[in-house]
C-alpha cells in the first residue's frame, strides 16, 4: 500500500522534485528528468538511462560519477516521452557521443527510439543498448524479447565506468552489450504493489504462495509455489541460473557478481539469510563470488519480491564492475574529485508560432473544442480505463490518458490564444501529450495528432475529404510507428475500422459529421470486440491469456474519444 501521496496524478512529479532536493550532491533537475550536478575533469561519452518511475534507485538514483550522466524519468511505471529523453540527453552531451541504455519495454523502446532519431538528425552519435536480463520473460532462443530488471544496474555500471575511464563510444557500447549478454536474473514475488491512489494492488499472489518469474510491474509469472524457506529459495535461484548460462561461460572456475535485489518490502535481514545460502551454493559449484550486492537495486513500490542476478565476469568487465561509482542509490570505492557542473536550464525554450490563415485559425478553435471534449471523456472514464488496464497491463492507462489529454489541451489553448493554425495547434498538443503522458499510448496519441495536423495544415479550412485523409494518415502512422497490426489487440483494432469507415463514407459522398458518426460506431464495435483477442504486443503481451475476455484499454479509450468529438464537429 502506498500511503503517502497528495494528488495521485502528481505523484511522479512531486517525487522527482523531492528527490532532486534530497540528492543535489549528485543530481540537478533537467527538463524530463535529472542530470549530474558534477562533471568529470575531461569530456566523456554520455550515458543516459531512464524508464518509468516507481523503481528507485532505478533510474534517477543511478546518476553520478562512474554511473549515468542523466536519467529520463517517466510517470509511474510508464516510459518517459521521446522529448524527455531528448532533453536529458542534450544536456549531458559532451561531444563524445551518447549511449542510451534502458530496460526492454515497449514504451521505452518507442520513446528512446524517437529521441535517438531526433538526436542523430542533429548530428549526434547515439547508440542504444537494451537490458534483457529477466530469464522468465521470453525463452532463451528469443533473448532479444526479454525485459530488463535488476540487470539494469550491471549494464549501467559497466557502461558508466567505461565512459569514466575515457573509452570512446564504440568501446562503451561494446562493453555495455557484453555486460548485458553476460547477465541473467530470476525474480519471485509474494504480494503485489499498490500505486498511489489505487484501491487495489496491481496484482495479488494468494496468501502463503510465491509467484515465480514475476517482472517489476506484476507481469504474470510462469509458476506458483508454496512459499519456500530462505534456503530453498536460494537453491531454486542458483539451480536455475546455473542452467541459464551466457554463451561461452562454464560454471566451474568462473567469477560472478551476484546481486540479490529486494523489490520493495522484503527486508534486508531476510535477504541476507537467502544470500548466505546463495554464496555457499555458488562456492560449491566452483564459482568465485566477486563484490556482490544485496539490497534494493530495482524496486516496484511496495511489492514483496526478490530477484537474483548473476553477472558472469571477464577480466575487463570485472575491472569496470569494481571501478568507483557515486550516486544517491549506489556507491562503490572513492571516485576522483569532480568539478561542479554548470547549472542546466530546467525550462524548455519556447518555439515561435507559425503564421496561419484566418480559416485555419477558425479550424484551430474547433480542434481546441475537440480537445476539451477529449479531456472530459477521459476524465469521466479514467477510473474504468485504469481498471481494464490493471487486468492485463500496468493499470496506468487512465492516469496516462488524463495526463496526456490535459497537457495536450492546455498546450493547444495557449497557442490558439496566440493565433496558431490547426497544424501548429495539433503539433503542440501532440508534443505536450506525449511529453506528459509517456508510456506507449502517449507516443501513439502524439502520432495521431501530428498526422492529422500535417493533413490539415495552417493555411486552409478542412473539408470532409481532408479530414478523412488526415485520419487515414494517422491510422497508417500508428501502425508504422508501433508495428501493431489489426488483431494484435491494441488501439490499432479501433483506429483502423474508424479510418477505413470514415474514408469509405466520405468517398461515397457523406459529409464529415455523418461519416464520423458511422465511423465512431464502427470503432466502438471493434473496440468492444478486442475482448475476444489475446494481446501480442506491448505490456499486455507478457500477460498473455490474462487479457482474454477484457477489451484493450487503448482501443476503448480511442473509441470513447472519437465518439466524444462528434458533438463538437456537429456544432462547428
Ligand atoms: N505497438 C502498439 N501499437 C499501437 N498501440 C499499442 C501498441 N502497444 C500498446 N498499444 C496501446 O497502448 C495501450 C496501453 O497504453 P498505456 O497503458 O498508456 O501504455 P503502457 O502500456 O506503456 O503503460 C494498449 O492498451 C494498446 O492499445
Ligand atoms: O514500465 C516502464 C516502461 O514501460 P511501458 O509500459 O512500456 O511504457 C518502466 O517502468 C520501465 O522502464
Amino acid at each position: 500500500m502506498t500511503r503517502l501521496f497528495n494528488e495521485p496524478a502528481d505523484f511522479a512529479d512531486e517525487m522527482i522534485a523531492g528527490f532532486v532536493a534530497a540528492a543535489s550532491r549528485w543530481v540537478q533537475a533537467a527538463p524530463g528528468g535529472v542530470v549530474r550536478s558534477t562533471r568529470a575533469p575531461e569530456p566523456t561519452v554520455s550515458l543516459v538511462v531512464g524508464g518509468g518511475s516507481g523503481h528507485y534507485p532505478a533510474f534517477g538514483g543511478l546518476v553520478g560519477p562512474g554511473l549515468a550522466h542523466g536519467a529520463a524519468m517517466g510517470n509511474l511505471f510508464a516510459s518517459p516521452s521521446g522529448t524527455q529523453v531528448y532533453n536529458v540527453a542534450k544536456r549531458t552531451e559532451q561531444g563524445r557521443g551518447i549511449l542510451l541504455s534502458y530496460g526492454n519495454y515497449a514504451g521505452d523502446v518507442l520513446h528512446f527510439g524517437q529521441a535517438q532519431d531526433r538526436l542523430r538528425a542533429e548530428g549526434h552519435d547515439v547508440r542504444t543498448v537494451l537490458v534483457t536480463d529477466d530469464i522468465w520473460s521470453a525463452p532463451a532462443d528469443q533473448i532479444e524479447k526479454r525485459r530488463g530488471i535488476a540487470g539494469d544496474l550491471v549494464v549501467f555500471k559497466v557502461a558508466g565506468a567505461a565512459a569514466e575511464a575515457g573509452h570512446d563510444l564504440d568501446a562503451v557500447e561494446e562493453l555495455a552489450r557484453r555486460a548485458n549478454a553476460r547477465t541473467r536474473s530470476f525474480g519471485v514475488a509474494f504480494s503485489g504493489c499498490t500505486l498511489p491512489g489505487a484501491d487495489e494492488p496491481l496484482f495479488t499472489v494468494p496468501e502463503g504462495r510465491m509467484a515465480v518469474g514475476l517482472g517489476i510491474h506484476g507481469e504474470p509469472g510462469i509458476d506458483e509455489t508454496d512459499i519456500p524457506t530462505a534456503n530453498e529459495l536460494a537453491e531454486m535461484f542458483v539451480e536455475k541460473l546455473l542452467t541459464e548460462l551466457p554463451e561461452g561461460v562454464t560454471v566451474a572456475g568462473s567469477r560472478v557478481v551476484p546481486l540479490l535485489n529486494g523489490l520493495g518490502s522484503v527486508k534486508y535481514e531476510e535477504m541476507f539469510v537467502v544470500f548466505k545460502r546463495v554464496s555457499e551454493l555458488l562456492g560449491e559449484a566452483g564459482v568465485t563470488v566477486v563484490e556482490p550486492e544485496v539490497g534494493e537495486l530495482c524496486t516496484s513500490f511496495d511489492m514483496a519480491g526478490v530477484s537474483l542476478t548473476l553477472f558472469w565476469l571477464d577480466e575487463q568487465l570485472e575491472e569496470l564492475w569494481s571501478a568507483p561509482a557515486d550516486s544517491s542509490g549506489f556507491r562503490k570505492g572513492s571516485v576522483a574529485p569532480q568539478l561542479v557542473a554548470e547549472k542546466v536550464d530546467a525550462e524548455e525554450e519556447a518555439e515561435a508560432i507559425a503564421v496561419a490563415s484566418e480559416e485555419s485559425r477558425a479550424l484551430a478553435a474547433t480542434v481546441l473544442a475537440a480537445l476539451d471534449a477529449v479531456v472530459d471523456v477521459v476524465d469521466a472514464n479514467a477510473e474504468e480505463l485504469g481498471r481494464i488496464d490493471r487486468i492485463a497491463g500496468d493499470g496506468d492507462h487512465g492516469i496516462g490518458m488524463q495526463r496526456g489529454s490535459h497537457a495536450g489541451r492546455d498546450a493547444a489553448r495557449g497557442v490558439v490564444a496566440a493565433g496558431a493554425g490547426a497544424q501548429t495547434t495539433l503539433n503542440r498538443a501532440a508534443e505536450a501529450w506525449s511529453d506528459r503522458a509517456g508510456g506507449t499510448s502517449g507516443a501513439i496519441w502524439a502520432e495521431i495528432l501530428r498526422s492529422l495536423g500535417a493533413e490539415l495544415g495552417d493555411e486552409s479550412a478542412a473539408d470532409a475529404a481532408t479530414v478523412a485523409r488526415g485520419v487515414v494518415a494517422a491510422s497508417d502512422a500508428v501502425m508504422a510507428f508501433g508495428k501493431a497490426k489489426p488483431g494484435d489487440k491494441t488501439m490499432v483494432d479501433a483506429i483502423v475500422p474508424f479510418a477505413e469507415t470514415l474514408a469509405a463514407e466520405v468517398a461515397s459522398g457523406a459529409e464529415t459529421v455523418a461519416a464520423w458518426t458511422t465511423a465512431a460506431a464502427a470503432s466502438e464495435d471493434a473496440a468492444d470486440k478486442t475482448a475476444d483477442l489475446t494481446a501480442k504486443l506491448g505490456r499486455a503481451r507478457s500477460h498473455g491469456d490474462k487479457s482474454q475476455g477484457t477489451p484493450d484499454p487503448g482501443a476503448i479509450s480511442f473509441a470513447l474519444i472519437v465518439a466524444a468529438v462528434l458533438p463538437v464537429l456537429a456544432a462547428s
